[in-house]
C-alpha cells in the first residue's frame, strides 16, 4: 500500500457564493520590522498581536542569537529586551537561521554588523539563490568583513567595530528590502546612514516607506530625500509599544474568495490608513468587477456576477501577485499583470511557478520576462506545487473554489506566514461571522 501524503491538502470547491468575516493574523511585514527595532532600542518594547508564524519565529530567533531577550509568555503580545547596545570581543559567533524569510536575511545582516557581532548567516537551501548581493556589497563598502568570494547565502559577517556609516550607493532593483534593512540599521552606523539607490526602478515601495514609519515610531529621523535616496539620522530607537495590524496581503487571499464565488468577505480591524502592499487589493478587487465597502473599520468585498479580466502593474505590491492571478484564472477573458520580473527572486521564480501551475490546471498562461498573461482560465483540476512558498498555497486555495479537483501539494508551506491558513479558510466556507 502507498503511503498517504498527508501534505496534499484537497482545496474545497466553492458549492455556494461564499459569505463570511475572517480576521486575519498580524502583518509579516510589521512584525518583522518591529521585532529588529526593539532588538536594539534603548528600552524593552512590547508588540501587541504579532504574527506568530515561521518568518517571525526566525526573526525572533535572530534577534535572540544576537543577545536580545523574548518574553512570549503572555499571549497576543511578545516584549523584547534589546540586546547589550555593544558586543563583547568574547562573543561566539552566532548563527541566524534565515529560512527562506526574506525580511530576516536582509534585515538581519546590517544590524548584527552596526552592533558589531560576529555571524554566520544562514538558511534554507532555497534562500541561497534569492538575491543578496547588493546587500553583501552595500556591507563591504561599509567596510564590513564579509566571506571572500560570497554574493549570497551562507555566509559569515565580521565587524568588530561597528559601522561608520556614512553615503553610500547600491542598485535596489531586485529587492526593496535592500533599502529597508540597510535604513533600519542606518540609524545604528556613527554618522547614520544616506542611502541612494542608482539602478532600474525600486520594487515594492510601500514596504520602504513601512519602514520610514516604524522607525519614526521609535524617534528615529528617517526620511526619503530624494526620489530615490533616504537619509537616517544617527540615534538608538526608543523603546516602544505598539499593536500590529492584520496582515492584508494575506487578508488579500480571502477576500478573494468573495470574488471568485460572487459572495462576500468581510475582514475587521483593517486599518483606514496604511503603509502595507496589501491594502493595494481593495483597487484590484474593483477591477475584477467586485464592490468595496469600508466602514466601522471593516472592509468588505462583494463580488461580481462575472469577474472581470485586468490589466494591471503590481511593481509595487508584488506579494499580491499569486493571488491576484488565480483571481484572473478563474475568470473569463484575458488578464496580464505587469512590473513583476523580481519576483523571480522571491520564495520561488514566482512567475515560472505560476505559469506551469496554472497551466497544468488548463489555462492558457503567457510567461513573459516581467509579466504573466493568462489567456483562458483553469478548468480541470491537478495537483498543484507549491515551491515552499506560502502565497502559491493561498492562489491554490482561491483555484480550488472555481475549479473541481485542486488538490495543494505540501500545504504546510504556508506557515511561512500563515500557520492557521486552511483552519481559517474551512471557518470561511462554512459561513464564520
Ligand atoms: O520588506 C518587506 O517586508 C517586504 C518587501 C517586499 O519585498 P521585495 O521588495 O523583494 O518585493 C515584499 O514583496 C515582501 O513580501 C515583504
Ligand atoms: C516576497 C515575500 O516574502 P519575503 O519577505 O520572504 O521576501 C512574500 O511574502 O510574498
Amino acid at each position: 500500500m502507498t503511503q498517504r501524503d498527508v501534505s496534499l491538502w484537497p482545496a474545497p470547491r466553492a458549492t455556494a457564493p461564499v459569505r463570511a468575516t475572517v480576521a486575519v493574523p498580524g502583518s509579516k511585514s510589521l512584525t518583522n520590522r518591529y521585532i529588529a527595532l526593539a532588538a536594539v532600542a534603548a528600552e524593552p518594547s512590547t508588540i501587541i498581536n504579532p504574527l506568530i508564524s515561521r518568518d517571525t519565529e526566525l526573526m525572533l530567533a535572530a534577534i535572540t542569537a544576537l543577545g536580545a531577550e523574548v518574553d512570549d509568555s503572555t499571549d497576543g503580545q511578545v516584549t523584547i529586551t534589546p540586546l547589550p547596545a555593544t558586543a563583547s570581543g568574547t562573543d561566539a559567533a552566532a548563527t541566524v537561521d534565515c529560512g527562506l524569510a526574506g525580511t530576516v536575511m536582509r534585515f538581519i545582516p546590517p544590524l548584527a554588523a552596526a552592533t558589531g557581532r560576529s555571524v554566520r548567516i544562514d538558511g534554507d537551501a532555497q534562500a541561497y539563490v534569492r538575491p543578496m548581493d547588493t546587500m553583501i556589497g552595500a556591507l563591504r563598502d561599509l567596510g564590513v568583513e564579509i566571506t571572500a568570494g560570497a554574493t549570497s547565502l551562507p555566509f559569515d559577517l565580521h565587524s568588530p567595530g561597528g559601522v561608520a556609516g556614512g553615503r553610500i550607493e547600491i542598485d535596489a532593483s531586485a529587492s526593496s528590502q535592500f533599502v529597508s534593512g540597510l535604513l533600519l540599521a542606518g540609524c545604528l552606523f556613527d554618522d547614520g546612514l544616506t542611502l541612494v539607490h542608482n539602478g532600474d526602478a525600486v520594487p515594492s515601495r510601500p514596504h520602504i516607506e513601512m519602514t520610514l514609519e516604524t522607525m519614526r515610531l521609535a524617534g528615529i529621523d528617517a526620511s526619503a530625500t530624494g526620489e530615490d535616496e533616504w537619509t537616517v539620522a544617527p540615534g538608538r530607537p526608543r523603546g516602544f509599544t505598539v499593536t500590529v495590524e492584520p496582515d492584508l496581503s494575506n487578508a488579500a487571499t480571502f477576500l478573494a474568495a468573495a470574488i471568485v464565488t460572487g459572495g462576500q468577505v468581510c475582514v475587521p480591524h483593517w486599518p483606514a490608513e496604511t503603509t502595507q502592499a496589501g491594502d493595494a487589493f481593495r483597487g484590484l478587487a474593483a477591477e475584477f468587477g467586485a464592490q468595496v465597502a469600508f466602514a466601522d473599520d471593516t472592509l468588505c468585498v462583494t463580488g461580481p456576477e462575472a469577474v472581470a479580466p485586468i490589466d494591471v502593474d503590481l511593481s509595487a505590491v508584488g506579494e499580491l501577485t499569486p493571488v491576484t492571478a488565480a483571481v484572473a484564472a478563474c475568470a473569463p477573458g484575458e488578464s496580464r499583470l505587469r512590473g513583476i520580473g523580481h519576483l523571480r527572486g522571491h520564495e520561488t521564480d514566482r512567475l515560472a511557478a505560476l505559469s506551469t501551475e496554472l497551466t497544468k490546471l488548463g489555462a492558457k498562461v503567457t510567461e513573459h520576462a516581467d509579466a504573466l498573461t493568462i489567456h483562458t482560465p483553469a478548468r480541470i483540476g491537478g495537483r498543484f506545487a507549491t515551491y515552499h512558498d506560502h502565497r502559491m498555497v493561498m492562489a491554490a486555495a482561491v483555484l480550488g473554489l472555481c475549479v473541481d479537483g485542486v488538490e495543494v501539494i505540501d500545504v504546510g508551506t504556508v506557515a511561512k506566514t500563515m500557520p492557521a491558513f486552511t483552519q481559517l479558510w474551512s471557518g470561511m466556507l462554512a459561513g464564520e461571522r
